[in-house]
């Protein structure tokens, strides 16, 4: 009964959007009362120009945004001012579709709120530094998700469920009434012989009109945007070696690109929206999967592909060492393994069909398939002279076997002059391409930096509403079955029930590449069959979720973005994933134990805890066996992936209240420092300083070994030890320089800096008694101070949401902090002391704080927030602390202001040898000589086995280097 009225009102006000919506076009018409609103979201070109000649045509064919009650938000002298749009859902969503011939291809928009709450240091932050954001342009940015479906095309009804159990049809509108009320959303661009052929299909099951766009446009736009917006979306394969490639937008026309579906097209494309299909064949993955279900009766695509796995083909090809009796053909480069004639040797023998094996069969199907699919799209690269080409469409599946062969046919006609290149998102352009044809959804012009790419890491959906794959893809084939069950079981059965149920089969998947071998000289040997099993449906994890960010941006500061890597540790190397794999599932237990205290022990807490440590580690011995299976993969993503798996089954933040303890223990001793530190003279103070930042990271709950140590000591008792530790000089010791920039020599006075951005790792005393005294020097010296801080929370990082509370507190003890914090805008709420008796001088420089756009312990200085860019474009010194933000990512950022880098390195995550060998060789960075660039290394080392072994030192070593401008 409640339910039923509850969806009355839900309904009501839908109507009531909609008829508000109406009567706001009515009254533009007679008026031009909200027609700069209606220009500036895109809206009001439909009204404004009927003229235009397709105008009647695409305006309709777009979801609509309710711009009912549309205000400018902010100053409405700014050029492009962002939008208000009170009546939007924030789930508007919007579908695309690519209805082929063998598959159905959904692309779906999803936007979620931020998350973020545009709290009062929000705003401050706003003011103080003057950006708002979204000012790229003149419409709404939807910021939200962009997910990837597959439905096999002769299962339709399944893709319209999943389409109605989402709402995808209608905006995301909630609810959407089918039956009989159609709103206005209810226009669906679609591409593919489907969108034709099951037009009346859709009208009648969802009240959909689908607007169709042209295949070829929209392969051609999806292959453009992935190569232009997605970072490694390229990748070549030969010998089941993957490599990923980065291709400049400007060096990417001409290529040739071949979607292999059920048939194949071939289209030279010479720019955006301007190609030319110029040759196709009929023998394609229809022809593979057609074929081979007639000859071995397998009831999946899947399946037969998994037979090919184990396949002989020498049973079934003819060689030409069969026709030559055992002979090479040397004379014209045929090997005796040279395939002379697909299915030829069938005809010699007298054997029906059932007496052969279907793996034999399949593999000979499937390499005559892309042997001769190579081939024609090599002639016609040729034709053309096209050094690339790009193979798409889920003919390829993801499938080593299939890449190798069509790249070794590619490589051996053209003499290695051209290249075959593939694509991750392969089968999606199509469907992406329709998806951008809605106008200004402005994702033509998004940038490589506003997306970020997520795998679902074991929550198919949150909150009752699916936003990936189901779990069983992890390693279950019937992707499909399970979207089936899922739909109908959505909101009544947890997807974390639906996990514990199915974590007991959850098992390391198996692999599916073929080894070395695969190929030689003029034909091919019999595919190592080192797997049985195929992997999960490769568009289920292989292919993650977009999330658009349009607020992102590249830190203005990196000297060269195109040259810029973040990760530090390249994990191609299967040594150094294999490292950081085992340390990662050595560190579960003690992190679930911290998720599940965090969440007050409960039941609930500990099934999510089990749930999380399953999927967690079934994704890291994924990774063991397909080290790419997530893309090009770097430790900042690795270590990323295990926050964002921790927020997916519900752990918001796991070290909540060691966080909370640790800054209460801290902010009780920091009088006693403060103190200390004032009773100095300036040169003794610079040097505490450092000393207590480096002393004070050793709070890092990412460290096995220290996370030993606190259950043997209070904080405060290993805060003091590790700063007797201190004892200089230390391994690596450039102090004296860098007090000499700080601090000028007798005879020279050196400027004070205008900015310092110091990137903060840890709360507690890394914070408390390091970073927040470092700051108050700084300030003290005339220099603003901004404080970087994660947004989402990651280990025992501070986050920036939590920063103005300690702050506050702190400030309760400092009148310097406490000024700097009031002209920041940071202390609004807070109650504090204001007597400010003793400083005389009341001007005094902001401290602020931002966030930096992330929730991992490391950072990637191409996607930070806009109030971070915003906050560097003043900033002249930089000091980036603690291991993931100045070790793991960054040590080798290059920057265009003074940096100073401070970072432990602890026994777990930094005494690698890749890393560890670093610092003994310090000339293996002496290329930051020849930038402006000051940096300072402090490591501190906790471990001794290795400290022994890799630095020849002893634990808790500390390494302190800088260098200056040369
Ligand atoms: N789960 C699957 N079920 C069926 N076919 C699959 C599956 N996975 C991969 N394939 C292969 O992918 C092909 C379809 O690829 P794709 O979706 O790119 O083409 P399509 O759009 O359906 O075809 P066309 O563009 O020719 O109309 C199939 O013919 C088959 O070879
Ligand atoms: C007919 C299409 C374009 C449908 O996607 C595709 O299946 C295809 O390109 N087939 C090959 C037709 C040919 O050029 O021989
Ligand atoms: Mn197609």
């Amino acid at each position: 009964m409640a339910a039923s009225l509850e969806k009355e009102q839900q309904r009501n006000q839908v109507i009531g959007i909609i008829e508000e919506e109406k009567l706001q076009k009515q009254e533009s018409k007679g008026s031009n009362k909200i027609t700069r609103t209606q220009v500036e979201s895109g809206e009001g070109e439909r009204e404004m120009t009927p003229t235009a000649a397709n105008s009647m045509h695409r305006s309709g064919s777009r979801p609509q945004l309710d711009v009912s009650k549309a205000e400018i938000q902010g100053n409405e002298e700014e050029k492009y001012p962002t939008i208000l749009l009170p009546n939007q859902s924030d789930d508007l969503s919007h579908l695309a579709l690519d209805i082929g011939g063998s598959l159905i291809k959904l692309v779906y928009f999803s936007r979620h709120e931020d998350q973020s709450v545009d709290d009062k240091r929000k705003r401050s932050v706003k003011e103080r530094l003057g950006f708002s954001k979204g000012n790229r342009r003149s419409y709404p940015i939807l910021g939200g998700r962009l997910h990837f479906v597959k439905f096999e095309t002769r299962k339709i009804n399944e893709c319209l469920d999943f389409i109605h159990s989402k709402q995808l049809h209608c905006g995301g509108l909630e609810p959407c009434y089918s039956d009989g009320v159609t709103d206005q959303n209810g226009i669906i661009k679609a591409t593919g012989g489907g969108a034709y052929k099951y037009a009346d299909l859709f009208k009648e099951r969802l009240g959909v009109s689908l607007d169709k766009e042209d295949e070829m446009d929209c392969l051609v736009a999806g292959a453009n945007f992935l190569l232009k917006a997605i970072r490694h979306e390229a990748f070549t394969h030969m010998e089941g070696q993957k490599e990923f490639v980065q291709i400049e937008p400007n060096d990417l026309f001409p290529y040739l690109l071949v979607n292999i579906g059920s048939g194949v097209s071939m289209i030279k494309v010479d720019g955006d929206g301007k190609f030319e299909r110029i040759s196709g064949t009929n023998v394609g993955g229809g022809t593979y999967w057609g074929l081979g279900r007639l000859l071995t009766k397998c009831k999946s695509f899947d399946e037969l592909l998994e037979l090919s796995q184990k396949g002989d083909n020498r049973s079934m090809d003819m060689l030409v060492g069969d026709i030559y009796g055992g002979l090479d053909y040397s004379k014209i480069g045929l090997s005796a393994s040279t395939i002379a004639s697909s299915f030829g040797k069938t005809i010699s023998e007298k054997k029906e069909l059932e007496e052969y094996r279907p793996e034999d069969i399949s593999l000979s199907l499937l390499r005559m398939i892309s042997y001769n699919i190579g081939q024609i799209a090599y002639l016609n690269a040729l034709r053309f002279r096209l050094k690339r080409i790009f193979f798409g469409g889920f003919f390829i599946r993801g499938h080593a076997y299939t890449m190798d062969t069509i790249s070794f046919a590619v490589h051996f006609w053209s003499n290695g002059e051209a290249q075959a290149m593939f694509l991750r998102h392969e089968g999606f352009l199509g469907a992406l391409g329709a998806f951008m044809s809605y106008e200004k959804h402005g994702l033509d012009d998004l940038m490589v930096h506003q997306l970020v790419e997520r795998f679902p890491m074991g929550a198919p959906y949150t909150g009752g509403k699916i936003h990936g794959p189901p779990l069983g893809n992890l390693n279950e084939k019937a992707s499909d079955r399970d979207w089936k069950f899922l739909i109908y079981a959505g909101g009544l059965i947890s997807w974390m029930e639906k996990f514990l149920r199915k974590g007991t089969e959850i098992t390391a998947p198996v692999p599916m590449t073929p080894l070395a071998g695969t190929t030689g000289l003029g034909g091919f040997e019999v595919p190592l069959s080192k797997g049985s099993t195929l992997r999960s449906d490769a568009s289920a994890l292989s292919v993650g979720v977009l999330h658009l960010v349009p607020t992102l941006e590249v830190f203005p500061l990196l000297a060269d973005p195109k040259l810029y890597e973040p990760n530090t540790i390249d994990l191609s190397d299967n040594n150094e994933l294999e490292y950081w794999l085992t340390i990662l599932s050595e560190h579960l237990s003690d992190l679930v134990d911290k998720a599940v205290a965090s969440e007050g022990g409960t039941d609930d807490a500990k099934r999510r805890g089990d749930a999380f440590a399953r999927a967690f580690s079934a994704h890291l011995a994924r990774l063991m066996e397909e080290p790419s299976a997530y893309g090009k993969l770097g430790l900042a993503n690795l270590l990323e992936m295990r926050e964002e798996c921790l927020r997916e089954f519900h752990f918001v933040d796991a070290y909540r209240s060691i966080k909370q303890r640790e800054n209460e223990a801290s902010l009780a001793v920091l009088p006693d420092l403060l103190v200390e530190l004032d009773s100095m003279d300036e040169e003794s103070r610079l040097l505490t300083l450092i000393e207590g930042v480096l002393a004070a990271n050793i709070f890092d709950w990412g460290s096995r070994a220290c996370v030993d140590l606190y259950h043997k000591g209070t904080i405060i008792e290993i805060y003091r030890m590790s700063r007797n530790k201190m004892r200089r000089p230390w391994r690596v010791d450039d102090f004296d320089d860098f007090k000499e920039r700080m601090l000028g020599t007798k005879n020279n006075k050196n400027t004070r800096h205008k900015r310092a951005l110091l990137f903060v790792d840890n709360s507690g005393a890394d914070i408390v008694l390091g970073m927040l005294p470092l700051a108050r020097e700084l300030l003290r010296r005339g220099t603003e101070v901004v404080l970087v801080a994660n947004s989402l929370p990651a280990l025992n990082d501070v986050t920036a949401m939590e920063l103005p509370d300690i702050i506050a507190e702190a400030a309760k003890h400092c009148d310097i902090l406490r000024r700097a914090a009031e002209v920041g805008g940071l202390l609004v709420d807070a109650m504090i002391n204001t007597s400010n008796s003793s400083i005389e001088n009341s001007s005094s420089v902001p401290l602020m704080v931002v966030e930096n756009g992330c929730g991992s312990p490391c950072i990637d200085l191409r996607q930070v927030s806009s109030e971070l860019a915003a906050a560097a474009k003043d900033a002249d010194l930089l000091i980036l602390e603690g291991m993931g933000r100045a070790l793991h990512t960054n040590l080798n950022a290059r920057f265009k202001c003074d940096a100073l880098k401070v970072n432990d390195v602890d026994f777990d995550f930094c005494l690698h040898p890749s890393i560890a060998s670093m610092f003994p060789i310090m000339p293996t960075i002496s290329y930051w000589h020849s930038l402006s660039i000051v940096s300072l290394e402090l490591a501190m080392v906790k471990n001794q086995r290795l400290a022994e072994k890799l630095v020849k030192g002893d634990i808790y070593d500390c390494i302190c280097k800088y260098e200056p401008v040369s």
